[in-house]
C-alpha cells in the first residue's frame, strides 16, 4: 500500500477519554474510530491486524478438528426463554423488537443459539463428538465501557462450543481447547498465563482463563515462571488420546497461577523463589465445562449406544479477538509507538523513501514495493526524513527499509528492526531476505 493512498488518519493529539496506551495509539495510528460508545469503526490497518489474529485462531481451532460455522448477531428471545437466561442475563443484554413485535436480542453470547441448532439434528452419540466456532460480533451493554476496543459494548469473539457422549470425553474437548488457546497465543506472540477462573452467567464447574501480561492490566496475577517457558507449538500432543491430552493438561495445572481474588499465599510459599513471577494482566480467552446445563434447560437429548437417550456434555470456549488488538498493544509498545508482533501485524515492512523525487532512491523503492505491494507499506510521500520515521515508529511495523540517497547510489538500504532499534547496512536482496 503506498501511504499516498492509504486511509490511515493519524493524529498527533488523542481525545482526553483515552488512558491508556492502547486507546491511545490505535486512534493516533489511525486503527479505529470510536462512532459510538464502546463501538468502533475498524480502519483499513486495524481491521488487518484483526484479520491476522481471526486467521491464527481459525487456524489452531481447525487443527483440533473443531469445524467453523458462522451464526447471526440477531437472536430469538424464545431461545433464551428456554434456558432460562432471558431474564438472568441483565441489563447487559440488548433487547430488541421487530416490526411484527417480537422480542429479538443482539447476542451476547451463542450457547443457546449452538445448542438448538445441534439438537436439531444430532440423535445419535454416533455423531459425537463435534466441536462448532465461530468469529462473530456480539454485544454487551457494559455499564462503562473503557480502554477503547479492550472493554467494548460491541466486540468479536471467537466462541466455540463442545458436545460429547460422557463426561471423560467433554474433559477431553476441554484439553483440547485448552491446548489450541496456548499455541494460539504464542503465534500472537504474547505471553498468556492460563489460570483457574470463576464461572459466572455461562455456569458450569470447571473454567480457565487466560490473561496476557500487562502492566495495565485490570487483575493482578501471580504465577510460575515454569507456565510460560513451554513450547506450546513444538510439544507434541495426540489430541486423539486422553492419556496425551492428560499429561498436557497437568503441565499446565500442576503449576500455581491465580488472579489477586483467588492468591493463596499457602501455595505461593511453596515455589522456589526463582520462579515467581507476579505482574498485571488482561483477560484475552475463557474456557468453561458445564456438563448438562443447556442440554437439560433446552431438553435435548440423543440416543447412546445403549437405546436409552441422554443429554450430551457440553463446553464453551471464548476468545476476545477485538480485546487481543488492544491487548498485545499494552503487552508490546514502547513511548514512540507500537511495536507489533510480526505474526499480526498489518504490513510487514514500511519503506522509508528519504529523498522522494530523488532518481535512485525511487527506483529502490519501488523495486522493493514490486515484491510484495499488498504486505508492504511504501511512505511515498514528500515529508521529510523525522515525520516519515516517527509515523513507522508509531504504526509498528516490525521493520523499517530506510532508503537514502547515499546508499541508494551503491543499491544499499538501512534496515532497522522495531522491537530492537537494531540497524543493519544491508544490500537490497540481504534486506528482503532478513525481514522474511
Ligand atoms: N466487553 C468486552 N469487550 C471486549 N472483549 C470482551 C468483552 N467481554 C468479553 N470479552 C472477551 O470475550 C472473551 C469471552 O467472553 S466470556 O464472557 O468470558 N465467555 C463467553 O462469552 C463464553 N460464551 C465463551 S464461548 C473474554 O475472555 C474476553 O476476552
Amino acid at each position: 500500500m503506498r501511504l499516498t493512498k492509504a486511509f490511515q488518519p493519524t493524529l498527533k493529539e488523542v481525545p482526553a477519554e483515552a488512558q491508556i496506551a492502547s486507546h491511545r495509539l490505535m486512534l493516533r495510528a489511525g486503527l479505529v474510530r470510536q462512532t459510538s460508545s464502546g463501538i468502533y469503526a475498524w480502519l483499513p490497518a486495524g481491521l488487518r491486524v484483526l484479520r491476522n489474529i481471526e486467521q491464527i485462531v481459525r487456524e489452531e481451532q481447525d487443527a483440533i478438528g473443531a469445524q467453523e460455522v458462522l451464526m447471526p448477531t440477531l437472536q430469538s428471545a424464545d431461545l433464551w426463554r428456554r434456558s432460562g437466561r432471558y431474564d438472568a442475563y441483565g441489563p447487559e443484554m440488548l433487547r430488541i423488537q421487530d416490526r411484527h413485535g417480537r422480542d429479538l436480542l443482539y447476542g451476547p453470547t451463542n450457547e443457546e443459539m449452538i445448542t438448538d441448532i445441534f439438537g436439531a439434528s444430532v440423535k445419535s452419540y454416533k455423531d459425537l463428538p463435534k466441536a462448532l466456532y465461530h468469529i462473530q460480533w456480539k454485544f454487551r451493554d457494559e455499564v462503562r465501557p473503557r480502554f477503547g476496543v479492550m472493554r467494548g459494548r460491541e466486540f468479536l469473539m471467537k466462541d466455540a462450543y463442545s458436545f460429547d457422549a460422557t463426561y471423560e470425553d467433554a474433559v477431553a474437548s476441554y484439553r483440547r481447547m485448552m491446548l489450541s488457546y496456548l499455541r494460539i497465543f504464542q503465534r500472537l506472540g504474547v505471553r498468556a498465563v492460563p489460570m483457574v477462573a470463576d464461572t459466572g452467567p455461562i455456569g458450569g464447574d470447571l473454567s480457565h482463563e487466560f490473561l496476557v501480561l500487562a502492566p495495565t492490566g485490570e487483575s493482578g496475577v501471580f504465577f510460575d515462571a515454569a507456565l510460560e517457558e513451554q513450547d506450546w507449538l513444538g510439544r507434541p500432543v495426540d489430541c486423539d488420546d486422553h492419556e496425551s491430552l492428560a499429561t498436557f493438561f497437568s503441565t499446565v495445572t500442576d503449576h500455581y497461577a491465580a488472579t489477586d481474588e483467588k492468591h493463596d499465599e499457602a501455595e505461593w510459599a511453596k515455589i522456589p523463589e526463582e520462579r515467581k513471577r507476579e505482574g498485571r494482566g488482561i483477560e484475552v480467552g475463557h474456557i468453561f465445562y458445564f456438563g448438562t446445563k443447556y442440554t437439560e434447560s433446552m431438553d435435548i437429548e440423543v440416543i447412546g449406544s445403549d437405546g436409552a437417550s441422554f443429554h450430551p456434555q457440553m463446553g464453551s470456549y471464548g476468545i476476545g479477538v477485538s480485546r487481543l488488538v488492544g491487548a498485545i498493544i499494552e503487552a508490546s509498545h514502547d513511548e514512540a509507538g507500537i511495536i507489533w508482533p510480526t505474526s499480526v501485524a498489518p504490513y510487514r515492512a514500511a519503506i522509508l523513501n528519504l529523498r522522494q523525487g530523488d532518481e535512485a532512491c525511487d527506483a529502490i523503492c519501488e523495486s522493493i514495493y514490486g515484491t510484495d505491494p499488498e504486505n508492504l507499506l511504501y511512505d511515498d510521500r514528500s515529508d521529510r526524513a523525522g515525520v516519515k520515521f516517527n509515523d513507522a515508529d508509531l504504526m509498528g511495523h516490525p521493520w523499517q527499509i530506510i532508503v537514502g540517497p547515499r546508499g541508494a547510489k551503491e543499491g544499499k538500504v538501512e534496515l532497522k528492526q522495531r522491537v530492537t532499534g537494531e540497524r543493519f547496512e544491508l544490500s537490497v536482496e540481504d534486506a528482503l531476505a532478513k525481514i522474511g
